[in-house]
C-alpha cells in the first residue's frame, strides 16, 4: 500500500488514496486500518447514497460503502465452498454451479407444486418500473410437503448453513415475456429497505437457486458485472454470495433473471441470512 502523503487531514485526499490503492489490489482492511489510524477524524463523505449498482462498482465505492456501515455489517457468512459444487466467475464475487443437483423427476414434481399454487412476485423497495419483476411465487414452505422439506434440507446442507439462517423456500415461475430486471439479493444498507427486513434475521448473505424447467428460449440468470450467462438447465443449482469476505454488500452480486423468449422456466429459491438460532455453519 502506498503512502502519498502524510498526516493530511484532507477527507478527498484520503478517499483518492483509498480508490488508488484498491484500485492497485490492496486488502479493504488494511486500508480501513490505516485510515482509522492516520487519516482525518471524521472523513467528509457524500451525503447521498448512490443511486444505482454500476456506481457501486467504483472501487472507491467499496472504500466509502466500508466506512459508512460499519456499525451495521453483519458478522461474517461464508462458506469456504460448496460440496460438489465448481466456483465460478472471479476472485471479487463466490459463484458456484452445480449440475445435477435434483433429478429430472423431482423437477418435474416441484414444478406442478408451484405452478399449482403461486400468486405475483413481491419487491421489497417500491419500483416504478412494473416490468421490473414480473414472475409469479409460490410460498412452498407453507405446503408443509414432504418433497419440500427435503430439498430444503438439502440446500441447507449443500451450503452448509444451518437452515435457521434463512428464509422460507420458494418458487418462481416466469411465463413468455415475464422477468426480472437487474438487481442486487441484499438489503440496501442504510435505507428504509433494511430497516424494514433486516431487522429480525439480519442481512441477506447467500442464495441458493435451482433450475426446475427449462424455457425454449431466454430466461437466463445473467450476472452483469461478471458477464456470466447460466443457462436454466433442469436440475442444475447455482449459490451465489451477497457479501463480500468482511461482511460488506458486495455489488458484484448484481443479477437479473432475463425475459423469457418463448417457453416457461420454473425455479426455486433460498435466501440466507446473517441472524438465526444455534450455530451457523454444519462441521463438516
Ligand atoms: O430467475 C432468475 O434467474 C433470477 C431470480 C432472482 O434473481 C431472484 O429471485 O432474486
Ligand atoms: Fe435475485
Amino acid at each position: 500500500m502506498k503512502r502519498v502523503f502524510a498526516n493530511s487531514q484532507n477527507s478527498a485526499e484520503w478517499l483518492q488514496w483509498a480508490r488508488e490503492n484498491l484500485e492497485r489490489g490492496c486488502d479493504l482492511k488494511d486500508i480501513c486500518h490505516t485510515i482509522r489510524t492516520s487519516g482525518p477524524m471524521c472523513l467528509k463523505l457524500p451525503t447521498t447514497y448512490p443511486p444505482n449498482n454500476q456506481y457501486l462498482l467504483h472501487p472507491s465505492q467499496a472504500a466509502y460503502d466500508y466506512f459508512h456501515s460499519s456499525q451495521i455489517i453483519p458478522k461474517i457468512t461464508r462458506p469456504e465452498g460448496v460440496e460438489d459444487f465448481v466456483r465460478m466467475g472471479n476472485g471479487n464475487f463466490q459463484l458456484f454451479l452445480g449440475v445435477h443437483f435434483l433429478s429430472h423427476e423431482s423437477c418435474e414434481l416441484l414444478t406442478e407444486k408451484i405452478s399449482s399454487a403461486s400468486q405475483q412476485s413481491t419487491l421489497t423497495v417500491p419500483e416504478s418500473d412494473k416490468d421490473f419483476r414480473t414472475s409469479m411465487t409460490c410460498h412452498l414452505a407453507s405446503s408443509d410437503d414432504k418433497q419440500v422439506g427435503e430439498v430444503d434440507a438439502m440446500i441447507a446442507h449443500s451450503l452448509g448453513i444451518n437452515s435457521d439462517y434463512s428464509e422460507p423456500i420458494q418458487g418462481q415461475m416466469y411465463s413468455e415475456g415475464q422477468q426480472f430486471k437487474l438487481h442486487t439479493d441484499y438489503f440496501e444498507p442504510r435505507t428504509e429497505e433494511f430497516k424494514q427486513h433486516a431487522n429480525e434475521k439480519g442481512q441477506r448473505t447467500w442464495t441458493f437457486m435451482i433450475y426446475l424447467s427449462k424455457p425454449n428460449a431466454g430466461g437466463f440468470t445473467y450476472f452483469s458485472a461478471l458477464d456470466i450467462n447460466i443457462p436454466c438447465d433442469v436440475g442444475t443449482a447455482i449459490a451465489w454470495n451477497n457479501l463480500r469476505s468482511d461482511g460488506s454488500v458486495n455489488p458484484y452480486s448484481i443479477h437479473e433473471g432475463t425475459k423469457i423468449v418463448s417457453g416457461k422456466k420454473t425455479v426455486i429459491t433460498k435466501w440466507f441470512r446473517d441472524k438465526g438460532n444455534g450455530q451457523a455453519f454444519f462441521s463438516r
